[in-house]
């Protein structure tokens, strides 16, 4: 099969330009295009350059449709806004859409999962092996264990984070409600300020701090009559997600349009 074509979204971002350099040394991957956002004093940059690699002769552009004209995918790791405005270009021109932007409200997770009919949509909060590894053993520990365990979940993350909770945080909390078979929406407690009163049984909780350079640390913690179980994930450097990103196009190139998820590219199942 020939190369894969890759437009790399939010090229000028800290994950584009992960993603720049990892597509330049991973065979059967090629960089086709590179996007920003419209306005952005970056476009006409050259992409390599900015990946600080040499340049590759790939300018930032604003124009998806014209990019899209000559590509197999698109790596999207940018806002919620400009993800839903890719979603529609992505599918009309048959792309496989790579999506790890977090923030993305309800009715933005309704308009992907309505293209996937005709579109192939990898979507994950988080696309290291790690934590979807932990995402498994969340559900398994949640399955075991009662509603005398308290689930409370702690995300960290660098400064310039602008969601909260973190899409992984999400995830694992979807991880753990499906564990016990309940609805994540109705039983979460985010945000938790002044009087609060007493601890609602059966809850999952959520925790966000925000500081420095932190790449992203999870812990999901069960906290039982006098004993605590913690599971903890801790990435490094976020060039993890970006091989991740990389393995989740090379795996969807050529899949039937749906909408499929980490765990389906990592052979994780349903477990
Ligand atoms: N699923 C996963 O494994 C991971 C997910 N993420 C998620 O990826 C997203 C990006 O993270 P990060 O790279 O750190 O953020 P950055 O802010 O560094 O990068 C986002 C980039 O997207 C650009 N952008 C904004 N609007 C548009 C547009 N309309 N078209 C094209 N590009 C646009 C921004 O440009 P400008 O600055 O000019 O607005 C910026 O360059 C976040 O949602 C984050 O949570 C991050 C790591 C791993
Ligand atoms: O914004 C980030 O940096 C990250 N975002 C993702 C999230 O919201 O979970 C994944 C990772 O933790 C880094």
């Amino acid at each position: 099969m020939a190369d894969m074509r890759l437009i790399v979204a939010g090229a000028g971002g800290r994950m584009g330009r992960a993603l720049t350099r990892v597509i330049a040394e991973t065979p059967g991957a090629v960089l086709a295009g590179a996007l920003e956002a419209p306005g952005s004093e970056l476009l006409g940059k050259d992409a390599g350059v900015l990946a600080g690699l040499p340049a590759n002769g790939v300018q930032l552009s604003a124009d998806l449709w014209t990019l899209s004209a000559n590509a197999d995918g698109i790596l999207d790791f940018t806002v919620p806004g400009a993800t839903i405005a890719n979603v529609a270009i992505a599918a009309q021109r048959g792309l496989v859409h790579v999506i790890g932007t977090t923030g993305l409200s309800a009715s933005d997770e309704a308009v992907i999962k309505s293209v996937t009919s005709r579109a192939i949509v990898v979507k994950s909060g988080n696309m290291s092996l790690g934590v979807n590894l932990l995402a498994a053993l969340v559900k398994r520990v949640a399955q075991s264990l009662d509603e005398s365990f308290d689930i409370e979940i702690l995300e960290m993350h660098h400064k310039s984070k602008i969601d909260a909770p973190s899409g992984t945080a999400l995830m694992l909390g979807e991880a753990a409600a499906a564990g016990r078979k309940i609805a994540l929406e109705e039983r979460s407690a985010r945000g938790r300020d002044g009087f609060t009163g007493a601890r609602r049984s059966g809850d999952i909780g959520f925790a966000s701090l925000r500081g420095g350079t932190v790449v992203g640390d999870h812990s999901v913690i069960f906290s039982g009559p006098h004993e605590r179980i913690t599971l903890a994930h801790h990435a490094e450097d976020r060039i993890l997600f970006a091989h991740g990103a990389l393995k989740a196009a090379l795996w969807a190139h050529g899949k039937k349009p749906g909408f499929y998820s980490m765990a389906d590219v990592l052979g994780l199942g349903d477990t």
